[in-house]
Order: C-alpha cells, then structure tokens, then sequence
C-alpha cells in the first residue's frame, strides 16, 4: 500500500518529515515575484508564476533530503485556475523528482460529491472512452466530520490506485479542542476520529504495518499524540505543527512506534521561508530551505532512529 511508498523513501532519507509548500506572494523573494511580474505584470498570473518558479527551486534544492512534500490546495486556489494549473505541475515536478505527494486539501461531502474529489486528487474522470488523471497525488488529507460515508470513495480510490489518506483527527490549532476534545459516548471526537482511521484502514495493512487510512494528529499536543499511537497502531500520522507553530523534535518524537516508523512530520514556513532569517534578501532561498531542512531532520534523529 502506499504508506509503505512513504515509509520506504523515509527509510531511504533517513528523514521521516515532508516540506509543506504553502506559497504566499509576500514569501517569496522578491527576485522570483519581480521577473514573474515583469513578465506578467501584478496580476494572479504574475503571482502563480512566482509560486512555480519558487516551488521549483524548493524542490531542486529539497528532492535528496526529504521524501516527500505537502503543497496545501489554499494557496493555489487563491489564485484561481492558473493556481491550480501549477498545483498540478508542482505535483508531476515533484514526483518526477522521486517525491512523495500529499495535496492538503481537507475535503469531506457527501459520498456521490467524494467520489468527484477522490477521482479529481487521486484516481482518473471517464471521459467517454478515456480514463483521465488530473492532479494524480500520492496521497490527500480529507476531514471526515461529516461521517464515514463520505470517506469511503477515497478508500476505494485509495485500494485501487494504491495510494492513501489523513483523515483530521486531533488538529494543530489553537482552537481544536472546542469540538475534538469534547466527549462522544465513552471516547472523545478526536478519538472517534482516530479509531474511524483505523477501522478503515483495517485489511490493507502494508509491509510495515499500516492500513491506507492514516490520521493527523498535530505536534502541538504531544501528549493526544503519544496517546493516539498507543490506541492506533496501524494508524500512520501526519504531524502538522512543527517549527511556525511551536511544536518541536522532542513533542513529535511520541508520533512514531518503536522502530521509528509510522509518522511524517509536515514543516511548511520554517523551511520555505528560511530565506527571510539569513539576511541575504532571498539569493539564498535554496540553501536556507535545505539547511532548515537538514537541521529538522537531525532534531528529530536526535530523538527517533528509525529501523
Ligand atoms: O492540524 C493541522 C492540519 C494541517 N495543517 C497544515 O499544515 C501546514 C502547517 O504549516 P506551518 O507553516 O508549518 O505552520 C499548513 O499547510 C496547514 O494548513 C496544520 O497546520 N495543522
């Protein structure tokens, strides 16, 4: 299955985190946003080239050190379709370049609507004879709130394209108590949401021991995190919250189980934008991006060996 893909190229990096591209105009050198609008002029076309060229160099710059990037949907959407055109051209250029690919698009509707979402970020649209991919990521978080039913099109898409899913179970936020930790029966939502990801991923358990249905679970709360392994232990997690947000190598290091596997820890600003902490006025902005990189992945090993 396809956490066993993830897992096997953490293995390889001995890096078990993923860089997060979530470009904001204002967060890229200016070199890279003048020649875009240059060409383009201050318009959403100036802006998504800026995003393609400065993804490009982030992943020239990250593809041998990490495995696997997270480009969140919210930034491309907001520029429109042309946001979205380089959405899918960040996805081909980054698997072309042996990443692994988790569109963060937190989708969650009714089943028939799911199916349209899975086809469009996973699988492939029928087009009279013609199976057609669109954005053909690894993998997508969805938020599965509205009830298993409008998770199962992505598993089935999942089991037949080999790839696989986060569902949100306990979030980074500050505000993500207010309902997940509120109690349901004899569990909290978090909980629930948490055992929803197992029992779906129940069957399709891969060669290190995790079933397509993976959960978020952010590093801001380590103490829900080093709960939620125990209770989930074919449940892979991906820990948003590391660096901008405050959580830190020692908070994540309960994600893992004992043979350092089963999690990938997501760092979007502290890398992409490391540039604006050198000085150097974003010449630099590759090499920033790999040192920040680097120096994750050592704070982590500091505290999980894997395998
Ligand atoms: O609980 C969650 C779920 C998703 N995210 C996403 O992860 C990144 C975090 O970005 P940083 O810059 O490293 O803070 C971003 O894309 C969020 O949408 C999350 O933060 N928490």
């Amino acid at each position: 299955m396809s956490f066993d893909v993830l897992q096997k190229k953490i293995i390889e990096k001995r890096n078990p985190t993923v860089a997060g591209l979530d470009p904001k105009p204002e967060q890229i050198p200016p070199h890279i946003l003048k020649m875009a609008c240059d060409q383009y002029g201050e318009t959403l076309a100036g802006a998504a080239e800026a995003v393609w060229q400065f993804n490009r160099g982030l992943i020239d710059a990250l593809s041998d050190v990490v495995p696997a990037v997270k480009p969140q949907s919210a930034y491309y959407e907001r520029l429109g379709w042309r946001g979205m055109e380089v959405m899918e051209r960040t996805i081909s250029y980054a698997q072309e370049r042996g990443l692994f690919v988790i569109a963060d698009v937190k989708r969650g509707d009714i089943g028939s609507t799911a199916q349209a979402y899975a086809d469009g970020w996973l699988g492939e649209t029928q087009v009279g004879e013609s199976a057609c991919s669109a954005f053909h990521a690894d993998c997508v978080t969805l938020n599965g709130y509205m009830g298993s039913d409008t998770v199962l099109p992505f598993v089935d898409t999942c089991r037949k394209y080999g790839k696989c899913l986060f569902l949100l179970a306990k979030t980074s936020n500050p505000g993500s108590g207010e309902l997940q930790n509120l109690t349901a029966g004899d569990r909290l939502v978090y909980q629930l949401l948490g055992d929803m990801a197992e029992r779906l991923g129940t069957g399709t358990e891969g060669d290190y021991g995790y079933g397509l249905a993976g959960a978020v679970t952010g590093a801001t709360y380590p103490e829900e995190l080093r709960e939620l392994r125990a209770r989930l232990p074919h449940t892979f997690f991906l820990v948003p919250g590391y660096g901008a947000q405050g959580g830190t190598a020692e908070d994540v290091q309960y994600a893992f189980d004992r043979k350092g596997c089963g999690a990938v820890v997501n760092a979007s600003r502290s890398i992409m934008c490391a540039w604006q902490k050198t000085g150097k006025g974003g010449a630099d902005f590759q090499e920033a991006a790999r040192a920040a990189a680097e120096a994750m992945r050592d704070a982590i090993g500091q505290y999980v060996t894997i395998l």
